[in-house]
Order: C-alpha cells, then structure tokens, then sequence
C-alpha cells in the first residue's frame, strides 16, 4: 500500500518537474569515463562554434561535401566542427548554441569530479540547470533574431524563423512586448526577483556607497596618521593621547611592540552590521525634546539558511535511501477471505430478532418508539427508542433475558449509546463473515492514513474499517483468553507495520515467551529487527534476556532524550522532520531515529518469572518513551491485577479486550465489563480512554504472515538487524569468589536440582526454587566459582561437573572440611 502511495507521489512530484535526467546508477569508474566524455563533447561543440564564427562563411561551399575524406575545411574540428557549427549556430539557434556545450562540460565535471554520490543528489539541480539554460539560449535566440539582418548568425534560423512568426501575428511592438513579459517571468521565477527585493538590493547599495565614502573620509585621516607611525615620526597634528580617537570608537587590535611609540594596526575583521530600525519622534512642542528609537532586527538564523541551501543541493535527507529499492508487499500476499461473498444481510435473521426483543421488553413492561438495525461483519447492533418514561436501567438489567430469548450468546446492551439518543442492543449474526486484513489494507482508510504508525485493527460494527495511530495511543494493552484472538491480532498490527512503513522507519523488538507465535518474523530480522548486541536471535524467547532489552531500552530512551534535548525538538516526529530538512548536523551524533515497537506476547508470564525487575523497566519506558517514539505493545491471557498493575493500567490508555471469561477481567483491563460477552474468534472491545468501541478484529493466517516475511526477507537488507545500546546488567560478569560464607541460603538446594537434572541454567533454578532472574544468576555464578557447573557457553546451557547426588554429597562435605 504504502508502495502505492509512494508510487503516487511519484508520479505527481514527477509531473511538476520540468526536466528529469534519467536515474541511471553507475559505478565510480564509469562515472569518471562518462564524464571525462561529456567534458571532451562539449569542448568539441565549443571549438567548433568558436571556429564557426571565423570559419563558417569559408566552409560555407563545402557543406554539401561533407562526409568525403577529400573534402577540406577551415574550422579547427574540420569536418565534424563545420558541421556542428553549420547545425547548432547557423541553422539552430545562433550564438545563444553556445550554451549548449557549456551545459555539457558542466555536467561532466560534475559527474568526473564529484561522482555519483553527489551527482544523484543534484540531479535535480543539473536538471534545473539544463532546463531553464536551454529556455535562456531559446529566448536570446528568439531576441537577437531582431538583429538578424545586421548579422545571421546572432540568433540562427530558429531564433529568426520564431521571431518573424511572432511579429508576423503581433508586429514588431507586440514581439518586444511579448518577449520583454517572457524574460520578466524568466527572471522572476528562475532569480525570484520582486521588485521589493530589486528596491531593497539597490537602498542597500545606496548606504554602502555613501558608508563607503564616509569612511574615505575618516580612513583618509587615519591613513596619514599611521603612515606616520608606522614610521616611528610622531603623528603630524595630532597628540598621542587623543590621535586614535577614531580608534577607541571602533577597537582595532592594536600591538604595541617597544616603548618608541611603534603601533601595528591591524583592521578588524570586517563584522557584520546589525540590521537597525531607527525612528525620529518629534517633539511635541517647544519645551518638549525629540526622541530617536533605535531598534535593532532579529539577526538572520544562519543554521537555516544553510539548511535550505543544503536541501536545495541535496533534496530532503532520504531514511531510506540505504534500502532504496525496498518493495512493500504487494496486496496479492493476503488472502481474500470476503472474495465474492459481501456481508449478507438475512431479513428473516433480523426481523426475528427484531420481533424477540419488542417481545421482551414488552414482557416486561418496555414500550419501543423506534427501532433500526446495523448489519456488521459479525455483530448486528439493533437501537431502539424506548418510550418516555422508561428507566434506562431496566432495560440494561433485561441483557440476560434478552440473551436468553434470542438464544444467542455474546449479548451486549449498551444504554446509552454516547452521542446518540438510543439504547444499543448487540447481536451476533448466525452466519459471520470474515474480516480480512485484505480488506482492511486495501482501504482507503488505510492507504490515505496520514499517521506515524498506522494500524488497521478490523472493520467497526458498521461495516467500517477501523484505523488508529500506534504513535499516539502511544501504548497499547491487550487480554483475552486464550483462542480468542489474540496471537491474529497481533499479527494484524505487525502486518499492518510492515504494509506501510519502510524498514528505515520501524524497528519491532520482540518478545516471545510461547516461542512459537511470532517466529516467522525472524526472516525480516535485517529489515525491521532490533536486537542485543551480541544475542544470536532477535526474537525474545528466553524471559531472563527480556530485562536485559527492556534495560538496553531504558537506556536507549535516555541516549534519544539527549540527543532531542540537543536539537531542541519536544518528539521524534520533530527530530526527524528537523533531521531530513539537514538542520542537523550528523557529526554531531545526529541520525534519523526509526520509531521502535516492542511487543511482549504473554506478559503475565514474563511477571510471574521476573516481578519488578520486568515492571519497573516497562513502567518507565510506558511512562517516558512516548515522545521518543518508543511504543509498547503488550499482550496478556490473564488480566488479574497482579498482572496489570495500577502502575502499568495508568500508562496504557488505550486498550484491547477480546473475550475474557469473567467479567472481573473485562474490569481490569477496560475498567467496564463487556470483554465477558463477546463472540471469540476475533470479536474485541478498544478504547483509548474514553467510550468502548466494538471491532471485528482483521484476520490474518500463519501462511499469510510468512509469504509476507519470506517477500520482504528475500529483499536486500541491512547487513545486520538494528542494533540497541549495550547493558551490562547486575549479574554482568562472573564472579570467581569461592567464599563459602557468603554462599546464597539456596546454595544447596540449587546444587541439587542441577546435578538432578544434570542441566545448569538460571532459568531452572528460577521455575524450581521460584526465584527472581537476578538470584538465580548469582547462584550459578557461585556454583561456577565452586567447580559445579562449568563455564558460560553462550545460549546452551552450562556443563555440570558432578555426576550425581552422592558425589554431590561427597563435595560439598569434602569443601567444608578443608
Ligand atoms: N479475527 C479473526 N477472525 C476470524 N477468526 C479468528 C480471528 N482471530 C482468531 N480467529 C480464530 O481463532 C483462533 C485462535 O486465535 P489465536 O491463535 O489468535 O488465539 P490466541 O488468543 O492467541 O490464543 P492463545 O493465547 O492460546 O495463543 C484462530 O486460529 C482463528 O481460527
């Protein structure tokens, strides 16, 4: 989709262009030698014309003959150059030719001196320069065909032949007029000349002048001074103490070298004027005294300037320049679960239903005014108008007996629908349809989302495709049961990621702890990962690893503050506009910075295994990283509130609930219940942090997510996946200590398991001795240090050294005798 887009603003930035050279890509050798040749073109072409001037009117006779090794002619290129000369001055467009071959010699110095590098960047410009020079040589050749019989060549037959058709139509008045209104507009949209900044150069002049002779003036006086000095005579006329007069007003630096009154005066290096606004005020009357304000402009923001000039030569800063030819998944990857088949509305479903609620209620007593239906993908959602007089709350308390005489699970009542007069009744649809992320990519909705971090979640209960803004959620919290939703929904917003930013732009960090959901993502590992330095994979499956990236996180959120606080921006979207219009300078650690996404799949098993050290750091990046484009996505199957603590809830505004089992989880994670009658199967509740809107999750299958991984994994790649900043945590490095005394309280039970397993890993003693991820790691350390286990061997587990518990036994109480 995005490739669309791109695509798009192509074509429209390429239809405004008025002369694109061709994007050829060529190597540093071939540019040499093509602009080596471009230079010898248009030195031929310059020779050539030149010679023509002196030469044409000989080789006039032998232009017939040309293309015959006999033939003989005076131009310096000989036959080549009469030619040349006879075409582009003589029938072409006279002395104005000349530009031709000067455009020619600049475009190969360019491209010999400065290569491809540079030449692509100012393509642009040398196309500007081809355009409007040739547009210059067709004007002057048009004009000097005014002068054409006191001499031909000066504006060739071109010039003559357009300059005789338009006095032919306009006479010779109507032509100057009409060439003097081409060369204005020339001037003014080639120089951008307007007539205040024509006035503004010449009053600026004017006070140059007259400064300029001021200071003769005074220079003179001072001249004659220093001659004198310079000297050593004293100065003529003028005391010591008061000569520099001029001097003390304007500081020189002056060197004062023995006491034979010897000065060396250098000129201050010439400073820069402040602009100054000055206004008289009159007196008012004769004892009043007049007044002059003086007031000095704002100094010109050089940085700026130097920007714009900078994108004028360059263009904007690309991102994705490195991965220029990166193709966004076509469409076709996805399956068309909806082809042919619309969302049928079945008209006895709903008078049914229709029929059995107005039964309902009335049963109990509830009068309708009104009622109407809209058919969604899997819900219908009927809103009826109760008559005056009824209590709201007595239809919300009838959801039970609505469900029970609709037979229908999933139920919703909601009273009142915000912003809308009625009462909302939810009810599922016999036969539901399908939402495919096919559908919700190819929308419009989608494709014209003007938004950081778009993400299509599914199609609203009308029938509309849902799309919101990741980056300004800016984190998002998920629960459901397990077979609800989840993993697909996951999916939905990573596909929706990968259609529509360019790896330049995102990097997802994820965690994984079921191993098995979102390993298809390790093919755009390259592309969109970012990892530890140093870890072999970059998808999270081992919880311990998840503090140290939820810390290296940590850090990388406080490296982008210094470096926003540094450019002065307040957000990432700031930084980066900043960065691509070169207002900041990369050797000063500036870089374009890609939004970062993490995503932790089964979150309450991350805090059963890890507590506080996993909370606090989440807490921090939620609380912190928005600005700097740092977006948490977190999933969880249980949402007690163990898990979703008050610290995490607070910084997570926006929210997913697919179906939970209770309604206690719907509070926890929505603060209302709801989440507890949903359908499954994708059907979910989202607020961000006001009222609960239903959507029809997007569906996306395991085989699709890979053909869109294996599409983009196929594609050339960074030469390694993005890479965070290094953390060393508390348990960094090992600790060779054998000191019996300061063994952990555990020691031995943790030497135990692991002789029993025969297996040393942290994450074992954690599960067995439920310990926090730091503990264990220390424990390992000691029974390393104690000649257990064997050293560190990246991600397989540790050697063990003792065979078996009796040995184990035979040790432990051999180390204590010693
Ligand atoms: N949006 C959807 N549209 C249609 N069917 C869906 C949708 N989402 C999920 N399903 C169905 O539900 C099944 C289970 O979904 P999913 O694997 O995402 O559940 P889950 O909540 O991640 O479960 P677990 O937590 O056990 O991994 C899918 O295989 C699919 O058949």
């Amino acid at each position: 989709m995005a490739r669309k887009k791109t695509t798009s603003k192509k074509t429209t930035a390429k239809a405004s262009k008025p002369f694109q050279l061709p994007n050829l890509k060529l190597n540093r050798l071939q540019e040499v030698i093509v602009g080596s040749a471009l230079i010898v073109v248009g030195l031929l072409l310059l020779f050539s014309f030149i010679s023509y001037l002196f030469t044409g009117a000989q080789d006039q006779s032998v232009l017939v003959e040309l293309g015959s090794r006999s033939t003989e002619t005076k131009n310096w290129i000989s036959q080549l150059g009469a030619w040349l000369g006879h075409t582009f001055v003589y029938k072409g467009f006279g002395i104005p030719a000349f530009s031709i071959s000067v455009l020619t010699m600049i475009s190969g110095i360019f491209l010999f001196a400065t290569g491809d590098k540079v030449f692509s960047l100012s393509r642009k410009r040398i196309s500007n320069l081809w355009f409007w020079g040739l547009l210059l040589m067709l004007w002057l050749s048009i004009f000097l065909g005014f002068f054409h019989n006191t001499n031909a060549l000066l504006g060739g037959k071109v010039g003559y032949e357009l300059n005789d058709f338009l006095q032919d139509y306009l006479g010779l008045l109507g032509a100057i007029l009409v060439m003097f209104f081409i060369a204005i507009v020339y001037v003014v949209l080639r120089l951008k000349l307007t007539p205040e900044l024509i006035t503004a150069y010449f009053s600026k002049k004017a006070t140059e002048v007259k400064e300029g002779f001021e200071n003769i003036e005074t220079t003179d006086e001072e001249s004659d001074w220093e001659k004198a000095t310079v000297e050593g005579n004293p100065a003529p006329d003028i005391d010591q103490t008061t000569a520099p007069a001029t001097a003390t007003e304007e500081p020189k630096n002056t060197v004062e070298l023995s006491d034979d009154a010897m000065q060396v005066t250098v000129p201050e290096e010439e400073t820069v004027p402040e602009p100054v606004l000055k206004k008289v005020v009159a007196p008012k009357d004769e004892n009043d005294i007049g007044m002059e304000i003086e007031q000095t402009l704002d100094e010109e923001e050089v940085i700026d300037n130097k920007a714009n000039k900078l994108v004028e030569d360059f263009g904007e800063f690309d991102p994705t320049l490195e991965l220029s030819n990166f193709q966004f998944p076509p469409l076709d990857l996805l399956k068309d679960y909806t082809k042919g088949k619309t969302i049928t509305i079945n008209e006895e479903e709903l008078q049914a239903n229709k029929d059995r609620i107005v039964e309902t209620l009335k049963n109990y007593k509830i009068g309708i005014a009104k009622i109407s239906a809209t058919v969604g993908p899997t819900v219908t959602l009927y809103e009826i108008v109760p008559e005056a007089g009824i209590r709201i709350s007595k239809i919300k308390n009838l959801e039970d007996d609505i469900a029970l005489s609709l037979a229908a699970l999933g139920i919703r009542i909601i009273a009142p629908i915000p912003g809308k007069g009625t009462i909302g009744i939810e009810v599922p649809n016999q036969n539901p349809s399908i939402v495919s992320m096919r559908s919700v990519v190819a929308s419009p909705k989608f494709q014209n989302a003007e938004m950081e971090l778009p993400i299509a979640f599914g199609k609203t209960i009308s029938n509309e495709t849902f799309v919101v803004d990741l980056a300004k959620m800016p984190h998002l919290l998920m629960a459901g049961a397990t077979g609800q939703g989840k993993s697909v929904g996951l999916n939905a917003i990573l596909t929706s990621l990968l259609y529509s930013k360019h790896p330049a732009e995102v990097k997802f960090v994820l965690v994984d702890p079921k191993k098995v959901e979102l390993t298809l993502f390790n093919k755009i590992e390259r592309h969109y990962l970012a990892k530890l330095p140093d870890s072999e994979e970059a998808i999270i499956t081992d919880n311990s690893k998840v503090i140290n990236t939820l810390n290296s996180l940590c850090i990388e959120m406080d490296q982008r503050y210094d470096i926003l606080k540094d450019a002065m921006c307040r957000n990432l979207k700031e930084y980066n506009a900043k960065f691509k219009a070169r207002k900041l300078n990369p050797a000063n650690g500036h870089k374009f910075l890609p939004y970062i996404v993490l995503v932790v799949d089964e979150f309450a098993d991350l805090i059963m295994t890890a507590g506080k050290e996993v909370e606090t750091p989440i807490a921090r990046l939620a609380q912190l990283a928005r600005a700097i484009g740092i977006h948490l996505i977190i999933a969880t199957q249980r949402p007690s509130v163990n898990v979703i603590t008050g610290m995490i809830k607070a910084n997570f505004p926006a929210r997913i609930s697919f179906r939970v089992m209770q309604k206690v989880d719907s509070r926890t994670i929505l603060d209302s219940g709801g989440a507890d009658q949903l359908i499954g199967r994708g059907d979910m509740l989202y607020t961000a942090g006001n009222e609960l809107i239903r959507i029809q999750c997007a569906f996306v299958d395991t085989p699709e997510v890979e053909k869109i991984t294996d599409f983009i994994g196929n594609q050339k790649a960074y030469p390694d996946a993005h890479i965070l900043p290094e953390y060393v945590g508390e348990d960094g490095g090992t600790s060779i200590d054998n000191n019996i005394d300061e063994r952990d309280a555990k020691f031995r039970d943790a030497a135990e398991i692991i002789v029993i397993a025969q297996q040393g890993s942290a994450s074992l003693l954690q599960r067995k001795l439920k310990l926090g991820y730091n503990r264990a790691g220390r424990i390992i350390d000691q029974l390393e240090a104690a000649g257990i286990v064997g050293g560190f061997e990246g991600s397989k587990a540790r050697q063990v050294l003792i065979p078996d518990l009796t040995s184990l036994e035979v040790f432990l109480n051999e180390e204590q005798n010693k």
